[in-house]
């Protein structure tokens, strides 16, 4: 073959695999990453116009002390996306450039007190990099589900946002005698039980509902919305549907069970953490009452 046609040969096989259909730019919307600084991989969409700023009544709360409460406006504006100072400590900056007011386009770097965000478009080449990473950040391999560090920190979002006045909801749960399961199964069962309960949590808790896995055999949902009678629901619909799992090794039937502590946000919770502590508090009573049940506790105790 000449080596004209064989080289143009070779680029045409060379560009077919380019195109493959996994690197084309995924459709999402507009949003912005946080590509340096705290928070690294967090990732925010935009609507219209969000305010950006530290804690309170703001769109895009970053939480660190280096960020304005009130920090900046980002808003659409001709097809395109402008940013406002509100006045912050540490000015906002594009680009490295301190401003009043800017134009921010795609793939521009906005610079929110020690944070660095990234204006991405939704056919950006990057968004499908940052899904993965966000994915890797926040989700329990095993199962699919929110991992420990992302579930708390959404805990202390539904807190913040619910100031002791909304009504949130905990459930903690904890698969029974799973050592048991691993010793008699094998570790590789073991792990298809987790994996198949993570399955019935997402199955039977669908958004706003947020399951998690917050480490071993140990699971937790939370239910923002959801008060006493609801959130206790919930609990005793996933203990049902684990209990009516047909699991099996080799043809025999693996039983599983879970116990399960709620609680729901009261008016003196001081921290997302004394919601979790009073529902595993509740899980360890359920388990010492043989297992297998729902127990929803107040702060002042069983309920
Ligand atoms: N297969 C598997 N086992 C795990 C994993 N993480 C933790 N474990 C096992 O889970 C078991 C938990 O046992 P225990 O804490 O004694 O609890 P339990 O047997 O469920 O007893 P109760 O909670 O009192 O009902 C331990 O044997 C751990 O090794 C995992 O990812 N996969």
């Amino acid at each position: 073959m000449e080596e004209k046609t064989l080289k143009a040969r070779l680029l045409n096989e060379h560009t077919i695999r380019v195109q493959a259909p996994s690197l084309q730019p995924e459709n999402r919307p507009w949003c912005l990453v946080v590509v340096a600084g705290p928070q690294i991989g967090a990732r925010f969409e935009l609507d219209d116009a969000a305010i950006i700023g530290r804690e309170g009544e703001v769109d895009i709360r970053l939480g660190e002390p280096s960020v304005s409460r009130r920090h900046c406006h980002v808003f659409r504006k001709r097809g395109g996306y402008w940013v406002t100072d509100l006045g912050a400590t540490n000015p906002t900056r594009v680009n490295g450039m301190q401003v009043k007011a800017s134009p921010l386009l795609e793939g521009d770097l906005l610079t929110v007190g020690d944070l660095m965000l990234k204006l991405l478009g939704p056919k950006s080449p990057e968004n499908a990099m940052v899904a993965a990473l966000h994915d890797q950040a926040t989700k329990d391999q095993l199962t699919g589900l929110a991992n420990r560090r992302y579930f708390r920190a959404e805990m202390e979002k539904a807190f913040s946002a619910a100031r002791g006045l909304g009504e949130v909801g905990l459930v903690v749960l904890d698969v029974d005698h799973f050592k048991h399961i691993n010793d008699r199964f094998g570790h590789p069962a073991g792990d298809r039980v987790l994996a198949a309960v993570g399955g019935v949590l997402r199955r039977h808790a669908p958004p706003p509902a947020l399951p998690g896995r917050i480490g071993g055999e140990e699971f937790a949902v939370l239910l923002p919305g959801h008060g006493k009678e609801r959130a206790v629901k919930v609990a005793e619909t996933l203990r049902e549907a684990l209990q009516a799992q047909t699991l099996d090794e080799q043809g025999e039937p693996i039983p599983v069970t879970a116990s399960f502590g709620v609680t729901c946000l009261e008016p003196g919770d001081a921290a997302a953490d004394e919601l979790y502590s009073r529902a595993d508090g509740a899980l360890y009573e359920a388990k010492r009452a043989g297992r297998n049940r729902v127990l929803f506790v107040t702060a002042e105790g069983a309920a």
